[in-house]
């Protein structure tokens, strides 16, 4: 019996850029990343105050390529800073959009992915889905031990992206997934380091506000004491401290930056200060990834280098030079984020799946 045809719109917000894709069934027929500069992005106060401008930048991305909305058969967008739950594709439902707006684990560019699908969708009474927010929790017990007893570690991370490109790597080699060991290293606005062990991801940096290498836009790891003392200087606010660990942290805050290609530029000019915070962003990647060997003993069947990041070729070498010694290194640049979107929604929409109701409250 032949297939129906579902044309799905996916959406995925990112720190830096807005991805859209059009799929026919899971066959891509659109593609389209609208970058998002430091600057314009500095005159929102909040995450949930972009719904707007990245909705219309959506809309006149269709629009420009000649693409007629009303022929969708649903709208799936990149989940956000829900509640801690299994990976999944799930219907977007009051309680979850009650959630993304209020930002119920943190401020992220994917709480709008949610929100603009079902925007679009209500309009064309069609649904609207998520897939594998990241919010996905899978750590082991003992990963969530932080060693300060009022907080416990979280698992924020590209879980999209990682499943994704763990599971095309056990495709291509042949293997299951379940049976694999891997370290996923997606470095994109965020850069988060995955330990994925039976198939699920026991380990990982929150790619948030909370630990690891620091990224284009975001702080990673600080000193905890020297963090304290700037809390309390009476120097900042709350949220400006928050601004400069998420936002205007990592790159943008040594830099002014959260674009990889104008650092390389300014490398190649020859300025020192670039060249030296570039190298330490690879430096803590590298850093990360050697941490994440141990937790699989050393037994590592691939290291694997993905996101937009993993484009930049010295920033490739100058990680894979300290960590080779680890496993073999795959690279995958750019992300299957958009792929991984449209096959969640239309494993649904085919039956094949039920789509999953996020809880209430
Ligand atoms: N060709 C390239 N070489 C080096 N860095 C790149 C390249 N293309 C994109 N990048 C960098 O990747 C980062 C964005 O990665 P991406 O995965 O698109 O992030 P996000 O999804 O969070 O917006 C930016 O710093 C961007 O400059
Ligand atoms: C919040 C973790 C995911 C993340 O950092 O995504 P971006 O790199 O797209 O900002």
């Amino acid at each position: 019996m032949q297939k129906q045809l579902n044309r799905i719109l996916v959406i995925n917000p990112g720190s830096t850029s807005t991805k859209i894709g059009v799929f026919d069934n899971d066959v891509q027929i659109l593609e389209k990343t609208i970058r998002h500069s430091t600057e314009e992005l500095a005159d929102f106060p909040a995450i949930i105050d972009q719904f707007q401008f990245r909705k219309q930048n959506i809309l006149e991305a269709l629009d420009e390529e000649g693409m007629n909305v009303s022929n969708l058969s649903a709208v799936c967008g990149r989940g956000g800073l829900l509640r801690p739950i299994e990976g999944g594709t799930y219907a977007v439902n009051e309680a979850m959009l009650e959630d993304l707006r209020e930002g119920y684990s943190g401020q992220h560019a994917s709480n709008l992915g949610g929100i603009i699908a079902h925007e679009i969708a209500e309009g064309l009474n069609i649904p609207a889905f998520i897939v594998d927010p990241v919010v996905v929790d899978e750590l082991s017990p003992i990963a969530r031990v932080s060693g300060f007893s009022l907080i416990e570690r979280k698992s924020i991370f590209h879980a999209l992206n990682q499943k994704a490109v763990a599971k095309r790597y056990a495709k291509e080699t042949g293997r299951d997934y379940k049976d694999l060991r891997l370290i996923v290293t997606h470095m994109g606005g965020g850069i988060t380091v995955g330990v994925h062990e039976g198939g699920k991801v026991v380990e990982v940096n929150n790619g948030l506000h909370g630990d690891g290498p620091f990224s284009p836009e975001r702080a990673g790891t600080v000193p905890a004491g020297d963090l304290v003392e700037l809390c309390f200087s009476g120097q900042y606010y709350r949220h400006e401290i928050m601004k400069k660990l998420v936002g205007q942290g990592g790159l943008v805050g040594y830099l002014g930056t959260n674009d990889a290609v104008t650092v390389e530029k300014r490398i190649q000019k020859g300025d020192k200060e670039a060249e030296l915070v570039y190298e330490a962003m690879a430096y803590q990647v590298a850093r990360e990834i050697g941490s994440a060997s141990a937790v699989l003993k050393g037994q590592v069947d691939a290291i694997i280098l993905t996101g937009g990041l993993a484009y930049g070729k010295e920033f490739v070498k100058s990680i894979s030079d300290r960590i080779s010694w680890i496993g073999d290194v795959v690279v995958h640049p750019g992300e299957n984020e958009l792929q991984a979107l449209a096959e969640g929604a239309s494993r649904v929409l085919d039956g094949e799946e039920q789509a999953r109701i996020y809880p209430n409250g």
